[in-house]
């Protein structure tokens, strides 16, 4: 990794570093990057070729990408999945870990994960565990992608049980991040990425909450320099509570899961078919989160009503109702059973204090959720 991060230095990129002791990496962003990637790329290639795994929504930039490698004498293969969440299953993982092996991917070599969440979910684990685990480089395509999933080193696949309940802690090599990737992305894709960039706002950061109600209706438009912003500033506080707590233990990750358990319900419940993708749930779970912390009387009823007011401002679902989902309190608290944060019964909640105000609650009983969502409108 140390001759990416010595090109990085020549070529002014902005690097964020995920310090992990000698699994460190360096998160690359600069508008552009892609089809310079092969400068990152070469050097971990070792004059091998590069398997890429991306969907079909991404051919655009998969050409960009090999085209450049090919300039720079890097000779590559591309596997290319079905685009959608579906992706994120046994079958796909054992034809992207098939597909490796027929390659020849040895532990050494550095997979390409190309594409959003999906991608990097799914080839992140099939990484973690093809050889007992070889290198693998983020790519990330999608807003999503670039401000959460390809750092950190979550890895998964999704079950008929719910969300990524098969998985590994895994850690990309590196992350390259062209913000100009976007400008290919659908605008609803581009809504549910800003979910998750709005979290990291609400969980400790007041201030960029504030930056996200003046500049998100922009950022959503296409403003470069709102989306650049963005993109660093939610990769630095994620770099910084990932390299603190990076499998999840002491609860301080667990802050990335604001929304989360709602959120995963949510989708779970949606059957994983399109109809509510996953940053929507997110958006939506965040708004029940704050809401079910008002009416607990943790946050004021106002901080609650502002946090959904901003994601219905920018079209995002602001709870229940506009999930689209019409469930049961119970049958949604039952997707919840099956949450990783689970322990001896208890499932702790991420709740709110305030904006910017998040913690862990390890006292919430799972009948109040239930009797909250019964009462929500539907
Ligand atoms: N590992 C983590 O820490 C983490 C964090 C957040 C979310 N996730 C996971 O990420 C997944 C969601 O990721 P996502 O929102 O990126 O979804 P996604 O990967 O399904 O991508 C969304 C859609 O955009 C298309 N696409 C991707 N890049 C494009 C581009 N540049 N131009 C045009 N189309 C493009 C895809 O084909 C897909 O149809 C979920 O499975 C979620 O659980 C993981
Ligand atoms: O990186 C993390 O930690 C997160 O929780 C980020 C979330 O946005 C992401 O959706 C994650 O995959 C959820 O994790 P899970 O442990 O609830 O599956
Ligand atoms: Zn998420």
């Amino acid at each position: 990794m140390e001759a990416a991060e010595n090109v990085a230095e020549r070529v002014t990129e902005r690097s964020i570093r995920v310090e992990l002791g000698d699994r460190s990496y360096p998160v690359l962003i600069a508008a552009g990057l892609l089809g310079r990637a092969a400068a990152h790329l070469a050097p971990l290639a070792r004059g091998r070729t590069m398997a890429i795994v991306t969907d079909g929504n991404v051919g655009r930039h998969l050409a960009t990408l090999q085209a450049a490698l090919g300039e720079a004498g890097v000779a590559s293969e591309a596997l290319v999945l079905p685009p959608g969440e579906a992706t994120k299953s046994w079958s796909s993982l054992a034809r992207v870990c098939d597909w490796l092996l027929a390659l020849g991917v040895e532990r050494g070599d550095h997979v390409v994960a190309l594409g959003g969440g999906v991608i990097g979910d799914l080839v992140g684990f099939a990484c973690a565990i093809l050889k007992r685990g070889c290198g693998f480089v983020q790519i990330p395509t999608t807003l999503l992608a670039q401000v959460d999933s390809s750092v950190g080193g979550k890895t998964a696949i999704n079950t008929a049980a719910g969300k990524n309940l098969i998985g590994a802690f895994y850690q990309p090599g590196l992350v390259l991040i062209d913000p100009e990737v976007l400008d290919t992305l659908p605008a609803r894709e581009l809504r549910a990425g800003y979910a998750e960039v709005v979290k990291y706002g609400l969980i400790d950061d007041p201030a960029f909450f504030e930056w996200c109600e003046a500049n998100g209706a922009a950022l959503l438009a296409g403003d470069a320099a709102a989306r650049e912003y963005a993109i660093a500033h939610s990769v630095a506080a994620k770099a910084r509570i990932v390299a603190a707590d990076e499998h999840e233990t002491t609860g301080l990750r667990a802050l990335l899961n604001l929304g989360h358990t709602f959120g995963h319900a949510l989708e779970a419940e949606a059957g994983f078919d399109g109809s509510l993708i996953h940053g929507e749930g997110v958006a939506a779970g965040i708004a029940l989160a704050y809401r079910y912390s008002a009416v607990t009387g943790l946050c004021d009823m106002a901080d609650a009503d502002r946090v959904a007011a901003h994601f219905r401002t920018v079209g995002l679902p602001d709870g229940l109702a506009a999930s689209g989902i019409r469930a049961s309190g119970a049958r949604l608290v039952d997707h919840m059973r099956h949450d990783k944060k689970m322990a001896a019964g208890t499932l702790p909640f991420l709740l709110a204090r305030g904006i910017g105000r998040t913690f862990l609650d390890r006292t919430v009983d799972l009948g109040d959720v239930e009797r909250f969502l019964d009462a929500q409108p539907r």
